[in-house]
């Protein structure tokens, strides 16, 4: 059978781009490289098509996306920023009289979600066999060498082309090639669409309305699910499976292929990576994301300090529902935090928590953000626009762009605001509520002091 156009030209391509790379030694690693560069460009155009698609109300809109330049689809991304992300009842603030506010708030995850009395249960005992969550499991130094930084897709820096060029993989064999290969690509599509009809997921099992009632009572408030709708939700809550974990497991190890994403319900967590603890988490916390949204290796090690009750949801369910959904903000965002300079320092997993915790707020040229004397709640990042900084006594004491932040001072110092600040032309925000300031932003505060305008006034 002779091949189609569209499988000739795949197959012409790869081999275009063996011949333009000449890769000597390790090809599987090479063809690995290339079709996970491929995988995760489909996904972002896939997130960006989908963001493009529910903001269409505004595609008129003069604000612009920090991703716009990257698409040529000039009037795609750019024009999206509408208001609030209505039509999928995600919002999470409605549009304020200040500004206009949209997106989810992952500060929610610290509420606890499973509060209520939950004895609704599959009874998916762990199989000893294959189970990462096998109790008998001894937590193990690492022994594969294992790169420890989390290992995303290559962005570019922006424009349509470079997505669709953006394959710059080394034709030098990587040393270790075999220790270092990584299999954990994922064959499955990112086309969420197509399966909405027939697909179900591998665990699926529906629970009884009493179970389905309970569950969503719990899950609902955890940020990941509030932007599901309806279907979505009751997919994931079906999909879901009681894990129960003894004080010690190790329920992810570094390094390995990812299977489950997981929230949890009960106990207390440790993360190391490479052997050193660099975090904990408990109650209505979430983890086990990264591999399974990079098609990465586990980033960090997971280990249960206390019996644990865990929902885990497959790869696959993970993929086709939440990622599209519930982790957008963090591939929407990745870049633009990324080209903030006070994050600069931040570890990409630290940044993807904030990106979690934005909201976006849109104001007018001449609106008021805030306002000197009152209260601080809120941190800003500018997306997009400018904004002057006045302080009655003093007039105009900054101008602010693009990827600047203000309102920062009234929440270190714990002081009323120090100064007005107001929107000079339209104006894109990405704002951080001032609990998860405090609680995402600890590594940065020092630097944050540092740079407080009003430091040379107060001494
Ligand atoms: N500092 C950290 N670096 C990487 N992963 C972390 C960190 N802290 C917590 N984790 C979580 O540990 C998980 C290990 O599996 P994943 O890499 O799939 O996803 C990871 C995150 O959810």
């Amino acid at each position: 059978m002779p091949f189609s156009k569209e499988q000739e030209h795949f197959l012409n391509e790869f081999k275009e781009f063996i011949l333009s790379n000449n890769p000597k030694g390790d090809l599987l690693q090479f063809g690995f490289n290339y079709f996970n560069e491929k995988l995760a460009n489909e996904r972002k155009l896939f997130l960006r098509n989908t963001y493009d698609e529910e903001h269409d109300e505004t595609r008129n809109s003069i604000f612009k996306s920090p991703f716009a330049a990257s698409q040529s689809r000039s009037t795609s991304v750019i024009s999206n920023q509408r208001n609030s992300i209505v039509n999928r009842s995600t919002v999470v603030g409605t549009a304020s009289t200040k500004g206009q506010r949209q997106g989810g708030d992952a500060d929610s995850e610290s509420d606890n979600p499973f509060k209520s009395d939950f004895s609704v249960c599959q009874s998916n005992d762990i199989k000893k066999s294959d189970s990462p969550l096998d109790p008998s499991t001894k937590r193990n130094s690492i022994q594969q060498p294992h790169p420890s930084s989390i290992q995303q897709p290559h962005h570019s820096n922006n424009n349509q082309q470079d997505i669709n060029n953006s394959i710059h993989i080394s034709s030098e064999i990587p040393r270790n090639f075999n220790a270092l290969r990584r299999t954990s690509v994922s064959a499955e599509s990112f086309e969420p669409r197509s399966f909405e009809q027939d697909w179900k997921p591998e665990h699926y099992s529906e629970k009884s309305p009493e179970q389905m009632r309970r569950l969503e009572n719990s899950i609902g408030k955890n940020f990941l699910f509030n932007s599901l709708d309806f279907d979505s939700k009751k997919l994931v809550i079906n999909s879901l499976e009681e894990k129960k974990v003894p004080n010690g497991s190790e329920i992810i190890k570094q390094g390995d292929d990812g299977d489950y994403f997981y929230v949890v319900e009960e106990g207390n967590v440790d993360f190391f990576v490479n052997d050193e603890k660099v975090g904990s988490s408990s109650v209505g916390s979430n983890f086990g994301e990264l591999a399974l949204m990079y098609n990465s290796p586990r980033a960090a090690t997971v280990i249960a300090t206390s019996d644990c009750i865990l929902w885990a949801l497959d790869r696959l369910t993970f993929r086709k529902i939440l990622l599209g959904h519930s982790f957008k903000k963090r591939i929407m965002y990745e870049d633009f935090l990324k080209s903030v300079p006070i994050l600069s320092s931040l570890t990409d997993y630290n940044r993807a928590k904030i990106a979690d915790a934005l909201e976006i707020e849109t104001y007018s040229n001449g609106q008021v953000i805030i306002r000197e004397g009152d209260t601080g709640e809120n941190f800003y990042f500018i997306e997009n626009g400018t904004a002057s900084v006045t302080k009655e006594k003093e007039g105009v004491v900054a101008q602010l762009k693009s990827h600047d932040y203000f309102g920062e001072v009234a929440l270190i110092n714990d002081l009323p605001r120090q100064a007005t600040v107001t929107a000079t032309s339209d104006l894109k925000l990405a704002t951080l509520s001032k609990s998860a300031f405090q609680r995402l932003l600890g590594p940065v505060v020092d630097v944050l002091k540092l740079n407080d305008p009003t430091r040379t006034h107060q001494h």
